[in-house]
């Protein structure tokens, strides 16, 4: 079969890269429009061995699509929005942003007694007591743990959503750090992962829980297919996130929480920046109409110097 007027999908080959990227298929697909799947390995996912913050470049999940787009290979690529370098490849634009998915992260546990001693210890807000030992490679993850559970021991874990799942299991760590929005969409639960304990102290990365699509610049044929798939609020939230990211000039690796969400007209934005060791904290709370959107990350950013950003540990 000639499948030239289909358009084509790339995706990473990771299990919820695919779930992502048949998401949007299923859409292109209930509206008519041929697509097929195309799969690429990316850097990000070649070397498993290197932290991810000392990989230091940005983009590596994204990069190998980029070029593939820009090389006519592939018509729409499809991201987690948090792996996506806030400056975009020269050429491409976002064609849409989902509505977002659970933003928060997740302990998941090997047993159910170190998971209620780590729930009890943050309702009897008695974290700086309690030493544990977790995984996570992200280090706004580990800097934010640090913060609240200073006796912690943390390792890295690399790897993909399930490779992190079967790691916990092998290695002898009581827990590691995952997006809910993976384990969700993976349909991964806690009869599968272990114990889970949601983190709603933890910020999220900036643009954590959604997704992005992205094609060539001023492809008419794509942005008009894709957009139904576009949330207006998730793209508000997700911008000034982002924007907050860009303007404290953090990339993929650096320890910067960003969360905001709308309701009833007013945008409300939390912004945090915690030293690596996770001694110190800074976090920035703004709210503003709607209407406001372009002030939000510029005022939580000058907030942010106000309070002494500079002094703050972040590599
Ligand atoms: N760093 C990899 C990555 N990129 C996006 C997600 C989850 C989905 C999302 O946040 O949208 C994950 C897995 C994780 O952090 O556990």
């Amino acid at each position: 079969m000639n499948q030239s007027n289909h358009l084509k999908i790339g995706t990473r080959d990771s299990k919820l890269a695919t779930w992502q990227a048949q998401k949007v298929s299923d859409f292109l697909t209930a509206n008519h429009l041929a697509n097929q799947l195309h799969f690429i390995k990316s850097e990000g996912d070649i070397n498993l061995t290197t932290p991810l913050y000392e990989v230091g470049v940005q983009g590596i999940f994204t990069k190998a699509l980029d070029i593939a787009l820009l090389n006519n290979e592939i018509d729409i690529a499809v991201h987690s929005f948090k792996d996506v370098p806030t400056q975009l490849a020269a050429g491409l634009q976002i064609a849409a942003i989902l509505k977002r998915d659970n933003p928060l992260d997740v302990l998941v546990f090997k047993n159910e007694t170190t998971r209620n001693n780590v729930a009890n210890a943050i309702n009897n807000k008695t974290t700086q007591q309690l030493p544990i030992h977790i995984a996570t490679s992200s280090i706004r993850r580990k800097a934010q743990w640090l913060h609240a559970f200073p006796l912690s021991t943390i390792d890295n874990i690399r790897g993909n959503v399930i490779t992190r799942i079967e790691k916990l299991h092998a290695a002898d760590w009581d827990a590691a750090i995952f997006a809910a929005a993976g384990l969700e969409r993976l349909g991964l639960t806690e009869s599968i992962t272990g114990p889970q304990l949601p983190l709603p102290w933890m910020l999220p990365a900036p643009a954590q829980g959604a997704m992005v699509v992205i094609c060539r610049e001023n492809d008419e044929q794509v942005l008009k297919a894709c957009a139904g798939l576009h949330d207006e609020h998730t793209a508000i939230c997700t911008h000034i996130e982002r924007d907050f990211l860009r303007a404290l000039m953090g990339g993929c690796a650096t320890p910067i929480g960003a969360f905001a969400a709308i309701e009833n007209g007013i945008i409300s934005f939390t912004g945090n920046v915690t030293a690596i060791d996770g001694k110190d904290e800074i976090t920035v709370i703004v709210k503003t109409p709607l209407e406001q959107q372009q002030l939000v990350a510029t005022e939580a950013a000058t907030l942010m110097v106000q309070k002494g950003i500079q002094n703050i540990k972040i590599n």
